[in-house]
């Protein structure tokens, strides 16, 4: 038996690996199946190429608890190692990796970031064991199997053992501290977690099933009673991974079936299908596979739960693809699995590395032409999808420019009327009616049918189309496309009386001369609350609406954008109150009624009413104020 120290220069160093990494010491199964996995594909490819002998079969990884002994084994029947081997990959070349870690990350223990997403390796065992022993067997011929017992000081033993079969057992004596790993819950549910898509099949127990060559005969009795034998069970492996998961194979060979059914696999408790995926698939100049998914989104910008997860070679390392990911695509779900996306860093230093970069720079490339695809190839069913993927898209043109200018291709304008216009389409359709005097595209919208209705109604008789805008963030695409496309403004239905809108040259005559105007504007003044509202005396056609309540553009897109998240300057403006325009048409019936009614609490009266109708139109009657306009209409009826 050989005894020695392990090469390390820190006289303890198993209490600092715990210390370190003690809030993810779950990490140590995924390692140490990672190191069985990758020990069977090297063995693999040995195999292959004819530089082994041993015969590769069907190999599996196993896992087992031996609860009484207090023990957890993982064997893999891989290439193995032998005495040599071990002495020179586990004693030395294992440990100073972790003693690298230790020397350049101690003084950043807090940032738990870098340490969740670092590889301790094979020595990420003694976060949770006291002792851990190796039987190790090479498949190299006439080698004899070796073991190594480590009670977590830098001593080590080093024997001959008497495994036959090739490969690699580590067991792993659990701590006091740590018996949770002897719970089959925790290990099945992190085997689970981190294992679900690792190449090699992982057996965790035994599961009974039905016997597939066994059919439950039916035999019928004197009195035609049926009864059928029970269907036999077997016992089998339980395979906990599926090692062929979609997005390791090539996208000719999956059906649209098998992306939803991967779908189901990778977030069991969504039971609506993704509404369409991307395939990604990259060698050059990094290597990143994937499949994206766009899910039915809800209005909740913050409700998404199941996140896309981050893979390196199928082995799971988080759900936070944060800096890998632009932030507009952190709202889909799937997967993403690359082995060149460095995981022991930091998330600042993440953002600034090229490669990922790169990486991020190809997933917006990828999902901007497979939406300008699905819009080329059925514009019909990306129409249908429109209102389910828009924020992805709106919130994607707001943050890269480089989706911006792509998506100006596909980004769909809805109409109150149900027509979808790309903005090109929409300019030809409405620039020879909606450009006003000073030459500018007015581009009208509305945010609810409903409660805009009459207004929307007013622009739809003068020949304007209408947009329906109605996602959080739309207020901000607008501004950003005021400022990119040249001369356009959007306005909604509301910001103004019809003619103010889209102001043209013809001037509506007012009916009313100066005296009556003046006198008009004291009578109003007198009845209407002037903190509320500004008022505003227009000579418009006499059948238009006679009072109308507007709310100025850019004051209420402005509290819009602080109230969505504009932050920074925008901060004074959602302090201001809500304010008010009342327009008053001049050339109205009504207007000349009010004028010409003597008693004074007939005048007033007539003026409260017009108002309440008009906050009525504008949903802004409510509370009291509505009871009492309630009331009062009655007395009309009388
Ligand atoms: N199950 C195993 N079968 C065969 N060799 C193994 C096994 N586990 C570890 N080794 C050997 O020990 C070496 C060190 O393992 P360790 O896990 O510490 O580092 P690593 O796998 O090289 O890197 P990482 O830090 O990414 O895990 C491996 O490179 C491999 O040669």
């Amino acid at each position: 038996m050989a005894k020695g120290n392990i090469n390390v220069s820190v006289e303890n160093i198993f209490p600092l690996i715990k210390k370190f990494l003690y809030s993810d010491h779950e990490i140590f199964l995924r390692e140490l199946i990672s190191n069985g996995t990758d020990a069977t594909l090297k063995l693999k490819h040995l195999t292959s190429i004819g530089e082994s002998k041993s015969e590769y079969g069907n190999p599996i990884i196993e896992v087992k608890i031996d609860k009484e002994g207090k023990k957890l084994h993982i064997i893999d029947q891989g290439l193995g190692m032998t005495a040599d081997e071990v002495e020179k990959y586990i004693n030395q070349v294992a440990f100073s990796g972790a003693e690298e870690f230790l020397d350049q990350y101690k003084d950043s223990a807090k940032d738990s970031g870098i340490i969740g997403h670092f590889g301790l390796g094979f020595y990420s065992a003694f976060m949770v064991a006291e002792k851990v022993e190796i039987i190790t067997k090479s498949h190299k011929e006439g080698t004899t199997a070796a073991h190594w017992t480590c009670d977590g000081s830098p001593e080590f033993t080093l024997e001959p053992h008497d495994k036959t079969d090739r490969g690699t057992e580590i067991i792993l004596h659990i701590a006091e501290d740590s018996t949770e790993f002897l719970e089959e819950a925790r290990i099945s549910s992190l085997l689970y977690k981190y294992n679900k898509f690792m190449p090699i099949p992982i057996k965790f127990g035994t599961k009974e099933v039905n016997d597939p060559d066994h059919k439950p005969e039916t035999t019928t009795d004197a009195e035609g009673k049926e009864t059928t034998e029970p269907q036999k069970k077997i016992t089998v492996d339980n395979i906990i991974n599926n090692p062929n998961p979609a997005w390791t194979k090539q996208p000719t060979e999956l059906e649209s079936d098998d992306y939803n059914n991967f779908y189901r696999e990778l977030y069991p408790s969504q039971f609506e299908d993704p509404l369409f995926h991307i395939h990604l698939n990259v060698d050059y100049p990094f290597n990143l596979t994937g499949i994206l998914y766009f899910p039915k989104m809800t209005q909740d910008m913050a409700m998404q739960k199941d996140k896309i997860q981050l893979y390196q070679n199928q082995v799971y390392v988080t759900d936070n693809v944060e800096g890998i990911v632009p932030e507009f695509l952190t709202m889909l779900r799937g997967v993403i699995d690359s082995p060149d996306i460095p995981l022991n860093v930091s998330r600042s230093y993440l953002q600034a590395d090229g490669a990922v970069k790169k990486i991020s720079s190809y997933i917006t490339r990828k999902v901007a032409d497979k939406l300008k695809s699905l819009f080329n190839n059925n514009r019909e069913e990306f129409e249908a999808k429109w209102n389910d993927i828009k924020i992805v898209i709106e919130y994607g043109m707001l943050s890269e420019d480089k989706f911006f200018d792509k998506a100006d291709a596909f980004a769909l304008y809805p109409t109150v009327d149900g027509k979808y216009y790309t903005y090109d389409e929409l300019y030809n359709a409405i620039k020879a009616k909606q450009t006003d005097k000073d030459n500018k595209l007015v581009i009208l919208y509305t945010s609810n049918q409903e409660e805009q209705h009459s207004y929307i109604e007013a622009a739809k008789d003068k020949g304007y189309q209408v947009l329906l805008l109605d996602s959080p963030i739309v207020s901000h695409l607008m501004q950003k496309l005021e400022s990119t496309k040249e001369n356009i403004t959007f306005s909604r239905v509301d910001a103004d009386s019809i003619d103010k809108l889209i102001a043209k040259d013809e001037t509506v005559i007012s009916k009313l001369d100066e005296d009556q105007t003046k006198a008009l504007d004291a009578l109003l003044k007198d009845v209407i609350p002037s903190e509320k509202f500004m008022v505003q005396l227009e000579p418009m056609d006499s059948n238009a609406t006679p009072f109308m309540i507007t709310q100025p553009e850019f004051m209420r897109r402005m509290k819009e954008m602080q109230a969505s998240g504009g932050g920074g300057g925008m901060q004074m403006f959602g302090n201001m109150p809500e304010m008010y325009n009342l327009v008053v048409n001049t050339n109205s019936d009504l207007v000349n009624e009010i004028l010409n009614t003597e008693a004074k609490d007939k005048q007033a009266h007539l003026i409260t009413q017009s108002l309440d109708l008009a906050r009525l139109s504008q949903g802004l009657l409510k509370g009291k104020e509505l009871s009492d306009f309630i009331k009062r209409s009655y007395e009309l009826l009388k």
